[in-house]
């Protein structure tokens, strides 16, 4: 059931918060297959409980996978202590792949990306389906791959969810060509299964560029911290058959959803501190630093986190977003309130995300009287004066934030179904809040 709507806080004063975040989702999903798939039991230190890793972790708890909950295990390295947004671990013993089973992806593409190949490498049938709109977002050329791969998929012709796997128990596996253009998420779900299959896999992708490099990088480290052995091509990757290590998997905090509380400082003129931004790393959210820079705030990255200070005003961007795309909702609600015209670039993807993502920003911008328009890939967004009114939010986790966003500077905006963020940032209202007004 949607959630009322949400009244989105008017930001009175600069914003001055340090604001800890929970885990990545990213993260989390990718530990969750390669621990399910590994050698021996492992840990997930800090994962993100939210929509996306829960329906993750039920569904390879319904393939025979054990995952329970333990106290927090301490990170030897992390400064400050656990974060007060993180709570239990998940201890993960792989066991034999089972069907029958039934998964619900929800509207996750982890899960609806990731699960399949896992769901091959078990006995016996697994049905997949998810919600309405997942029904929509592409699949074709990954169930085509798997296929193609040796595993038996009825999908009913729709290349689409849902669709039934028949597993035998293995997959033999080998070289398979794929258009991953339509998400970098088609070419992470093989890789992250194929150690254990027959003959390990070759991913060659041919089309249009693949977008999100940053997490097809975090797929290829993950797999080697894991223990497998990784090639890649521009364009190609090559993975080994081999046993995965059972390990702990420290996750990080969630950096795409840093995005609102950092731009909160550029809009208010204010500082935000998100704690424990790792000094290296494959999540794109690490692109904010950059990308904030240009639109004029001050970026500091230290021990107690990254710091973002805005200065006043702030400028539009032009920015090819291809490989941070999921970034784009949070970033075109800053282009609206900026100072300068922005064009962002490279995202024509983003069509097939939670929702039509361009159509839905450019509605609801211009819903507040604002001026975007659709780009063959992307956005062009020149300021203007907004008002309120109501904000629809299409079951996209992130039009919600952004609506946030606007919020700060647009007294009256009112936030369609806010809990469709439990997507990925179940508290986000509640840390919205004391953001912006610190005990
Ligand atoms: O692999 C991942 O964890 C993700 C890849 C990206 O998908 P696309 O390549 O479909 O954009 C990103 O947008 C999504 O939020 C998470
Ligand atoms: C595109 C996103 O999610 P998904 O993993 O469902 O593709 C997102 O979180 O912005």
């Amino acid at each position: 059931m949607p959630s009322p709507h949400w009244s989105a806080p008017v930001a009175h004063v600069p914003v001055d918060a340090t604001v800890p975040l929970p885990g990545s989702k990213s993260m989390t999903n990718r530990a969750l297959i390669l621990a399910a798939l590994a050698a021996a039991p492992g840990r997930l230190v800090r994962p993100l409980r939210s929509r996306d890793t829960d329906l993750m972790a039920a569904a390879l708890g319904a393939l025979g996978v054990g995952i329970t909950e333990e106290a927090p295990a301490a990170v030897a390295g992390a400064p400050g202590g656990p974060s007060p947004e993180a709570g239990a671990d998940w201890r993960v013993v792989p066991g034999e792949l089972r069907g029958p089973a039934t998964v619900d992806t929800g509207l996750a593409g982890t899960v609806m990306r990731f699960l399949p190949p896992v769901a091959a490498l078990a006995s016996g049938e697994v049905f997949v389906d998810g919600d309405p709109r997942a029904r929509e977002r592409p699949m074709g050329p990954i169930i085509a791959a798997l296929r193609a791969l040796g595993a038996g998929i009825d999908d009913g012709g729709r290349g689409a969810l849902p669709f039934t796997v028949h597993g035998t128990g293995s997959v033999n596996g080998g070289e398979v060509v794929i258009d991953a253009s339509g998400s970098s998420q088609l070419v992470s779900g093989l890789l992250l299964a194929a150690p254990r299959f027959d003959k390990g896999v070759e991913v060659r992708h041919e089309g249009p560029p693949v977008p999100s490099g940053a997490h097809l990088t975090m797929t290829v480290e993950m797999l080697r911290e894991a223990g497998a052995a990784v090639e890649t091509d521009e364009n190609a990757w090559r993975v080994a058959p081999g046993p995965l290590e059972g390990r702990d998997w420290v996750i990080e905090p969630d950096l795409s959803n840093a995005a609102q509380f950092l731009g909160a400082a550029l809009v208010t003129g204010g500082r935000v501190t998100v704690p424990d931004w790792p000094a290296e790393t494959a999540q794109p959210g690490d692109a904010l630093r950059g990308l904030l820079t240009e639109m004029g705030a001050e970026v500091t990255h230290g021990p107690d986190g990254l710091t973002v200070r805005g200065r006043g005003g702030f400028r539009g961007l032009r920015a090819d977003l291809r490989g941070v795309g999921e970034l784009t909702p949070v970033l075109a609600a800053l282009c609206a309130l900026a100072d300068s015209p922005s064009r962002l670039t490279g995202i024509a993807h983003l069509r097939g995300h939670e929702t039509d993502r361009l159509a839905a920003l450019v509605a609801e911008i211009n819903g507040l009287g604002g001026d975007a328009a659709e780009l063959p890939d992307g956005l062009e967004i020149r300021p203007r004066p907004l008002r309120g009114g109501v904000f629809h939010t299409y079951d996209d986790h992130r039009m919600v934030m952004a609506a946030a966003v606007l919020g700060l500077a647009v007294p009256g905006i009112e936030v369609e179904n806010p809990g469709t963020v439990g997507k990925t940032l179940p508290n986000f209202t509640r840390q919205w809040a004391s953001m912006l007004a610190p005990a």
